[in-house]
């Protein structure tokens, strides 16, 4: 039998691999079934053409494995596809160990077969027995992947038996190599190791709320940290929660929900969210009474914003427009969330990694450059902007804003305060900008710990 190795190229191609040909799911396959073969074709595609998961799960099902699957068969897809994505190294390592001579050439979906059954195998809760079979009559049910039945069940079966030992890892495997060099070059040994540990930890979903943060993170069983975001405990659908319906609260990672805190918007004042969709920040900012313009490339997106705010109960003007050539009178505050690399939030898109490129992060420090440029022309004399990115990547954040500053002498740094920040001074840089890294705000409960890295600064035009 010949060999190939366990980690396969990427093609170049960003094309649908799925819009090609339909494999419709009989509704005769066996309970279960459907879900394991869904996830390990979600899975192909996402690694295989540059995807992101979020592409397959929000909305209506594009991929035909998932169309037809009910919503509980979904989410168990999506669980599976994203430990094997948050865990991608430790299983390539197991399965590795375990296939002594390599995973067979010309086996069609076998490889990713193997690496959802070993997510599910060592880290979800999923019985042992439920696991193998399926595994098995997944395998059987591609005439590439049949001959290689025996085998996959021999795996499934070694992956169950030795899941302490093989789930014993350094988190530096689950992180990408390129991502890994890149972090230790910027945050050290020590903060690259950190940055791994916190990656492999799947977050909890934070919350921000319009008023009494402590009456409802007892209301919704959560803590309050330091900023009032609060997370939550448990794992109830968002739709299910109280206060959901009734718009009190919406859901935003507790970094994230700091810049438009950092912008001081106040009641009556102009203010323009550049990069809005789908809106956590629009409605922190309409929360403050203030006149705010979100504005977004995306029509779609910016639907979604109009909805969300419906739900809240607070308005904004909508504006359909790319940044880059967006004119308009000049505003008293800006909020700029630029797109991004998205490096700082890989505990909630362990996709990032293996879909983004290294070349990704100089084309869209290019286009935050340019925005930027376009945002400051838009500010009155006397304005201010807040600049931010949930990226990791001094080329997008600090860089980004050093070069800002020395092309515009009408641009200034205004330092943030940690007293803006709950006294948290380690979350500033030297020149207090705000860098927040994924294992920041620790926690004596495990699971609760973490927030996304982020990077924000202030900037006061003066003329
Ligand atoms: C990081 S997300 C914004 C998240 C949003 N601020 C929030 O808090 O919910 C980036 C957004 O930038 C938008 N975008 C990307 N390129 C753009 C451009 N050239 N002009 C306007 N919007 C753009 C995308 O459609 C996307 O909605």
């Amino acid at each position: 039998m010949s060999k190939s190795p366990v980690t396969p190229q990427r093609p170049a191609s960003r094309a649908k691999p799925w819009s090609k040909k339909a494999q419709d799911v009989p509704p005769t396959l066996p309970p279960g079934l459907p879900a394991r073969l869904a996830a390990a074709s979600v899975l192909a595609d996402v690694i295989g053409s540059g995807h992101g998961v979020d592409e397959f799960f929000s909305g209506e099902p594009v991929h035909p494995r998932l169309a037809g699957l009910e919503p509980r068969d979904r989410a168990l897809v999506r669980s599976i596809v994203m430990v094997s994505l948050r865990r991608l190294g430790t299983i390539r390592k197991a399965l590795a160990s375990l296939l002594e001579r390599g995973l067979p050439r010309k086996s069609g979906p076998l490889e990713w077969t193997l690496i959802t059954t070993a997510a599910q195998l060592l880290f979800l809760d999923v019985p042992d027995h439920a696991a193998v079979n399926l595994c098995v009559q997944a395998v059987r049910h591609d005439p590439q992947s049949l001959p290689f039945a025996s085998l996959a069940n021999a795996v499934a079966r070694n992956l169950a038996r030795l899941r302490e030992t093989l789930t014993d890892t350094d988190p530096l495997i689950d992180t990408p190599a390129w991502l890994a060099a890149r972090w230790r070059l910027t945050y050290g040994d020590g903060g690259v190791a950190q940055i791994a540990a916190a990656n492999r930890v799947e977050p909890r979903l934070d919350i921000t709320v319009k008023s009494d943060p402590e009456g409802w993170a007892e209301r919704l069983d959560g803590d309050v940290l330091a900023m009032k975001s609060i997370r939550l405990r448990g794992h109830t659908p968002v739709p299910e929660l109280p206060g959901y319906e009734d718009g009190a609260w919406w859901v935003q990672d507790a970094a994230a929900a700091l810049p438009a805190r950092l912008l001081g918007a106040e009641w009556g004042e102009r203010v323009a969210d550049l990069c809005a969709a789908p809106g956590g920040k629009t409605a922190q900012l309409a929360m403050t009474g203030a006149q705010v313009v979100a504005v977004d490339r995306s029509a779609e997106r910016l639907k979604r914003l109009a909805i969300n705010m419906e739900r809240l109960n607070l308005s904004a003007e909508t504006k359909v427009a790319d940044i880059t050539t967006y004119e308009a009178a000049p505003f008293d505050a800006i909020l700029l969330d630029a797109p991004c690399s998205a490096t700082g939030t890989m505990r909630r898109h362990p996709d990032v990694g293996w879909t983004k490129r290294i070349s990704d992060i100089s084309t869209l420090a290019a286009l935050q450059a340019k925005m930027l440029d376009r945002a400051v022309s838009l500010l009155r004399p006397g304005g201010r902007m807040v600049y931010c990115v949930c990226s990791i990547e001094p080329e997008e954040g600090e860089a980004q804003i050093a070069a800002l500053l020395r092309r515009n002498p009408d641009i200034n740094l205004d330092p943030i305060r940690a007293d803006e920040i709950a006294g948290e001074s380690s979350w500033l840089t030297a020149k207090s900008e705000l860098r927040t890294l994924p294992y920041f705000n620790p926690s004596a409960a495990p699971g609760l710990e973490g927030m996304d890295g982020f990077y924000a600064a202030r900037l006061l035009r003066r003329h």
